[in-house]
């Protein structure tokens, strides 16, 4: 099949070359130029494991371009799926001016019928907006081809983006339109040739069930770290605790992990949309789910807590190692990472940082900038070398076994505070240094 992918960043990417991979021809379009040229290069602007080889293989089949002609994207296909962004606006609620832009390109050139999948994160209610957005301009146009908007969240985890869809939980499918229905079946049937994994929904059921689902994810962290904290206090051990109650079926093992708080791309702003969608298209006040944000917006300063309980309030004069920037490993996404906070609170109280993470440094230069007291290394252990104390805010692989000893010498105090629970922390104190985990 043919298919045109508008917007290029991670969802877009990653859906455009894995559905190229399977055989079908699509061409990507965004409005960054810069973007594009680089793509048309055969190289990838983010980091995502696995996702670069399989760009340049399907460039090299001819299964996979790149433009910024909206007119010739328009063109290309029946299929036009909508992977643009929708941040957050002033208020929390999704910003769907992108979304809206999109729909308008493709109704501006389009030459026969189109089937519009709606792949962003969008508020419940949005593919009327996409359905009423293509009608005017078509009205305006005078031109009268047939259509039919379909909405078809996408799952995929930063990190493990490809692989996540290569092989889904889950293709949510949400549409009315019989003919719409029979191409996305076609389309996806490459992805379930087991199990069938197509769960076909009315569109606004679809549009909800994205919000739902991250919103349930998050607020099991938001608990797991409320959790955390409270055995912290009561001399417990979460990871104790969370072994024993994922045992229980009904509550799982996956996503129960205690940390520094959740950031990325999604949870902090989907958790934000559905509140303000729910108070101001329904006028329901979503209690649960603003307990869960304010917990997560007090986690992220767990870390920056610990450090002034251990070396006091004013910290001028200290440096501290700090191993992790990105929001969680494999990834070099800085939006919303928890790190952010904990720089930002520690340069507010008059220390020094030496950060080091493995890929996402320059993106951390970027969105950081260059404040004074923050510096970077070229590896973990540069980090260290001078440092009052090591502290650990995303939990990369290359992290989890340091030379311990090394790290004792080296520290000016052998101190580690661990915002991703990284040890066994009676092995770490049996070797001399003082360790400070979440929730343990
Ligand atoms: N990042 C994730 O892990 C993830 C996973 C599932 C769903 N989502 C959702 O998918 C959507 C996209 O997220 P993302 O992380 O890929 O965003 P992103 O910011 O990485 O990429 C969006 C891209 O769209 C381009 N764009 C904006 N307007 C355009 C237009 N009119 N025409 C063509 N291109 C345009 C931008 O230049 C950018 O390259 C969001 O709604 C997000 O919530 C994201
Ligand atoms: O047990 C856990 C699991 C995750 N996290 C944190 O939660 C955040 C989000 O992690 P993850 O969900 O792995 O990454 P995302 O790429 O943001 O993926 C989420 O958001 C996407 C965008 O909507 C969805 O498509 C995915 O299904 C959903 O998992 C990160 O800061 C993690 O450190 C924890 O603190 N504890």
């Amino acid at each position: 099949m043919k298919i045109t992918m508008i917007g290029t960043g991670y969802v877009g990417l990653v859906s455009g070359t894995c559905l190229a991979e399977v055989g079908n021809h699509v061409l990507c379009l965004d409005t960054d130029a810069g973007k594009i040229a680089r793509l048309q290069q055969g190289e990838v602007p983010i980091f995502e494991p696995g996702l670069e080889a399989m760009v340049r293989r399907n460039m090299a089949a001819g299964r996979l371009s790149f433009t910024t002609d909206v007119k010739a994207a328009a063109e290309f296909a029946t299929m036009q799926f909508i992977a643009v962004g929708t941040p957050p606006d002033e208020d929390g609620s999704a910003d769907l001016q992108y979304v809206l832009a999109a729909a308008r390109g493709i109704a501006q050139h389009m030459t026969g019928f189109r089937v519009i999948v709606d792949k962003s994160t969008v508020p419940v209610g949005t593919a009327d907006k996409v359905q009423a957005e293509i009608a005017a301009t078509l009205q305006r146009r005078g031109s009268a081809h047939p259509f039919a908007v379909v909405s078809n969240p996408e799952f995929l985890k930063e990190g493990a983006a490809v692989e996540d869809f290569m092989r889904p939980d889950r293709i949510i499918v949400g549409a009315s339109n019989e003919q719409a229905i029979a191409l996305m079946r076609a389309l996806y049937a490459p992805f379930q040739r087991n199990h069938e994994r197509l769960v076909l929904t009315d569109v606004r059921s679809a549009e909800l069930i994205k919000y739902a689902a991250n919103a349930m994810l998050a607020t099991r962290i938001s608990f797991m770290n409320e959790m955390a904290n409270l055995a912290e206090r009561l001399g417990a051990d979460i990871e104790l605790v969370r072994r024993g109650i994922g045992s229980d079926p009904r509550i799982g093992y996956d996503f129960l992990y205690p940390g520094c708080g959740y950031g990325g791309s999604c949870f902090p702003k989907d958790v934000k949309a559905l509140i303000r969608t729910a108070a101001i298209e329904a006028g329901i006040e979503m209690q649960v789910l603003k307990a869960v944000e304010s917990a997560n917006e007090a986690q992220k300063h767990v870390l920056a807590g610990k450090v002034r309980r251990r070396f006091g309030e004013d910290l001028h004069g200290r440096r501290f190692a700090l191993w992790g920037l990105a929001f969680k490993p494999n990834t070099d996404d800085m939006r919303e990472a928890p790190s952010r906070v904990l720089v930002a609170d520690l340069l507010a109280a008059g220390a020094e940082i030496v950060a080091y993470d493995p890929v996402a440094m320059d993106e951390a230069r970027r969105v950081l900038g260059a404040p004074s007291g923050l510096q970077f290394a070229d590896s973990a252990m540069q980090a260290v070398e001078g440092a009052d104390a090591l502290l650990i805010a995303t939990e990369w692989k290359e992290f989890r076994s340091p030379d311990f000893d090394t790290l004792r010498s080296t520290l000016r105090h052998p101190v580690i505070i661990d915002g991703r629970n990284l040890y066994d922390p009676a092995l770490v104190r049996t070797l001399g240094l003082e360790y400070f985990p979440i929730g343990r």
